[in-house]
């Protein structure tokens, strides 16, 4: 193996997120602001075998777990093969998905040794869920949760809390881990991102979930490792675990072990930071892309892009010239 992908504090990258595509069958407003989005042409997109490629020197850099995202990563035509050809590498495979389409890859998925899924849902209630993603698929998702439980996958569903449109069903999402042990539940503080119309007071933050939650349930906290985006907690007596990914008032970033992959082929090394790099034209004219890879994560600064706290100025003229969340693959 080569040398592994460290910055300048220290931290070692392990973790590639991959994101196959900036179009969605949802338009979450926190994520995909415009219903009238202009997507990247297919011809932009990295091809299966690209993917596979880049991947295999990513695993020879030390990546040990990869995520695929998006845009909505089951909508691309060559996901099935895609998954299967990933799941060849020596990694942990798995995937974010809104699990819209998710019985159409149980097969798949299960081949290429995927044993856990992170899936989108935001809402227990029908009305709230189509007013949040502009769509009409909350029984197909709340079914896609069940048949991936009922397969024998972990499910772990995320939720992004925002004040006066979810915020009143946290203990309902904690309720839902109570009888099933593969369930999990993470409530995720609304980040800012281009066009998202983010402002701290629209954030229900780590504290104040967790005094809600403690308002019905008894828990405690269990173990984590540092590079976790998430807290996680146990009911007393329940089965299944609730966390809380407080990425704006709990960041996470001294532990950061990720990596990020755009789907035209960008590389990121921080979800903030505007200063991506192209690796997939390199790659196409036969060059070495490792010292790239290198070099990029050397600049890495220690959070968000070089900014702790959203609402300094400087950070909103960053966030602003960010690509939007669906773009950069979440
Ligand atoms: N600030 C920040 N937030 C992130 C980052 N990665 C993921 N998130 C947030 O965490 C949420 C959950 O991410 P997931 O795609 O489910 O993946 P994860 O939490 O890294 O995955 P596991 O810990 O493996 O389950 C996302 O929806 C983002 O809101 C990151 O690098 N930085
Ligand atoms: C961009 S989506 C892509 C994968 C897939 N379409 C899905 O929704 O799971 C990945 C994750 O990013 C989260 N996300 C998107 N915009 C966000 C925001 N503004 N703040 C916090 N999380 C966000 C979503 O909730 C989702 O869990
Ligand atoms: S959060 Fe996921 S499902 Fe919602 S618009 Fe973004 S990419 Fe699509
Ligand atoms: S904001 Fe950047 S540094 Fe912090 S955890 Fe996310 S990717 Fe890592």
């Amino acid at each position: 193996m080569s040398q592994p992908i460290l910055d300048t504090f220290g931290r070692k990258h392990t973790y590639l997120r991959i994101s196959l595509t900036d179009k969605c069958n949802l338009r979450c407003t926190y994520c995909m602001p415009q219903e009238d989005m202009q997507f990247m042409p297919s011809k932009w997109l990295m091809q299966a075998d690209e993917i596979q490629t880049l991947a295999g020197i990513f695993v020879d850099l030390g990546v040990e777990k990869i995520r695929l995202t998006g845009g909505e990563p089951l909508i691309r035509k060559d996901v099935g093969q895609i998954i299967q050809n990933l799941g060849t590498l020596p990694t942990s495979l798995t995937l974010t998905t809104n699990a819209v389409f998710v019985d159409q890859f149980i097969d798949d998925l299960k081949n290429a040794g995927v044993r856990s899924l992170n899936v989108s849902l935001d809402t227990l209630n029908e009305t709230t869920f189509k007013s949040i993603t502009k769509r009409d698929h909350f029984n197909k998702t709340l079914d896609s949760i069940k048949l991936l439980i009922s397969e024998g996958f972990v499910v772990k569903i995320n939720v992004v809390v925002m004040k006066g449109i979810n915020d009143t069903e946290v203990n309902d999402f904690v309720r839902l881990t109570l009888d099933e042990p593969n369930l999990h539940v993470r409530f995720i503080e609304f980040m800012p991102f281009n066009g998202n119309k983010w402002e701290m007071s629209k954030i229900v933050s780590y504290n104040d979930l967790l005094s809600d939650i403690n308002k019905q349930f008894e828990f405690e906290k269990l173990e984590g490792e540092l590079h976790d985006t998430a807290h996680s907690f146990k009911v007393h007596g329940g089965k299944g675990t609730f966390g809380i990914i407080g990425t704006v008032t709990h960041p996470f970033c001294a532990g950061c072990n990720r990596i990020r992959l755009t789907a035209d082929g960008k590389l990121k090394n921080c979800l903030f930071d505007t200063t991506e790099i192209d690796l997939l034209t390199p790659l196409r004219r036969g060059e070495d892309i490792r010292s790239l890879i290198y070099s990029h994560f050397h600049k890495k600064h220690f959070a968000h892009g070089g900014h702790i706290d959203f609402t300094a100025k400087e950070a909103k003229a960053d966030y602003e010239q960010n690509r939007r969340m669906i773009a950069i693959g979440g």
